[in-house]
C-alpha cells in the first residue's frame, strides 16, 4: 500500500464575533470554519510519526485567534488570511484549504430605524467560502450562496422536450417552480493576501449582487426550463463581475404535482383549474450548470 493522498484538519469550528463601535452600533459575524493541511506529512499516516501533525485542536485554536487579530468580513478576505498564515507558519505544509460558512444575521428595522445591535435570521441560506492557499502558487477564491429556497406558483413552463416512448410527463405552460439554490463563481487567482485585501470591496458587493440577481431573474423571467433560468442567471453575474471566471448553479427541481380530483363527483382541479398540488419530497430534478468566460 503507499499514501495516495492526505489532508486533514478540524471542521466545524463555530465562532461568532463582534465589532463594537464608539457610536454604540454594533456588528455581528457567524460562522463555521473548516481548515484542511497538505503537506510532508506522510510519515504521520504510514509511520505513526506525530512529529509532522499540527494537531486539529491547534488549527482550531488558530481560527479564534487570528479571528480576533482580524477582520472576519468579508469572509473571503480572512479565509484567505487563515490560510496563508498555515502556510507561513509550518514550512511542511504547503497547501491549506479554508471553507466558511457564513450564517445570516440581519439588522432588525425597529421604529423605522435600523437598530444598533439586534438581528433576524430572515433567510434559510448561507454564504460560502473555499480558499486554497498554496505555497507560491497565491491564493484560490471560490464564493456562493447555498440553501436560498425560493418558489413561484407561476411564470414558469416545461413545453418542447423530447418525447417517446417513455414520456408520460405532459407539457406545461404554467407550474409551480421551486428550488433551493446552491450558486458560486469562482475568483481570478490572486497572488497573495495583500491582492485579496486590497480588493476586498468587491466580495461583499458581488455577493449581494449574485443573490439579488438570482432572485429577481427566478420572480421576473417567465422561465421557459430550469436550464435556461439557470444560464440566464449565470450571464448575469458574469457581466457585474469582471474577475470573476466561472459562474455555477445547482438546482434542485422540488415538484408540485396537481391532483386528480375527477374521481370526486367529477371535480376540476387540474390544468388551469389546479388549485390543490402535492408538495414532493423526492424524487426530485436536478439540474447543474458551470458557465464561463469566452
Ligand atoms: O425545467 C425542467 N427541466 C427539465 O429538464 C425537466 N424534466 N422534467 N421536468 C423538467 N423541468
Amino acid at each position: 500500500s503507499q499514501l495516495s493522498y492526505a489532508r486533514y484538519g478540524k471542521d466545524n469550528v463555530r465562532l461568532f464575533k463582534v465589532r463594537r463601535e464608539d457610536n454604540g452600533m454594533q456588528h455581528i459575524t457567524e460562522m463555521t470554519v473548516c481548515t484542511l493541511l497538505e503537506g510532508d506529512i506522510e510519515e504521520s499516516y504510514t509511520k505513526a510519526d506525530n512529529s509532522p501533525v499540527v494537531a486539529t485542536d491547534t488549527q482550531k485554536q488558530t481560527v479564534y485567534v487570528l479571528a480576533k487579530q482580524n477582520p472576519v468580513d468579508p469572509p473571503e478576505l480572512f479565509a484567505a488570511i487563515l490560510g496563508q498564515h498555515f502556510i507561513d507558519t509550518y514550512s511542511h505544509i504547503h497547501v491549506a484549504h479554508v471553507k466558511i460558512i457564513v450564517h445570516r444575521w440581519s439588522r432588525m428595522t425597529v421604529d423605522g430605524e435600523a437598530h444598533p445591535h439586534s438581528f433576524l435570521r430572515d433567510g434559510t441560506d448561507k454564504r460560502t467560502i473555499e480558499v486554497v492557499a498554496r505555497r507560491g502558487q497565491g491564493i484560490t477564491i471560490k464564493s456562493g450562496i447555498d440553501g436560498l429556497l425560493v418558489l413561484k406558483s407561476t411564470g414558469s413552463a416545461f413545453y418542447g422536450f423530447h418525447r417517446d416512448e417513455y414520456t408520460r410527463l405532459p407539457e406545461t405552460w404554467d407550474r409551480i417552480l421551486s428550488t433551493e439554490v446552491q450558486n458560486s463563481w469562482q475568483w481570478k487567482q490572486f497572488k497573495d493576501v495583500e491582492q485579496v485585501r486590497k480588493e476586498q470591496d468587491k466580495f461583499n458587493k458581488c455577493y449581494e449582487a449574485a443573490r439579488q440577481i438570482t432572485i429577481d431573474t427566478f420572480a421576473k423571467e417567465n422561465s421557459p426550463s430550469v436550464q435556461a433560468t439557470m444560464y440566464n442567471m449565470c450571464d448575469q453575474i458574469l457581466a457585474i463581475a469582471p474577475d470573476t471566471t466561472d459562474i455555477e448553479y445547482t438546482l434542485p427541481n422540488k415538484h408540485y404535482f396537481e391532483i386528480d380530483l375527477s374521481w370526486f363527483k367529477g371535480l376540476k382541479n387540474t390544468g388551469k383549474d389546479a388549485e390543490v398540488y402535492a408538495p414532493q419530497s423526492d424524487p426530485n430534478g436536478l439540474i447543474h450548470c458551470r458557465v464561463s468566460r469566452k
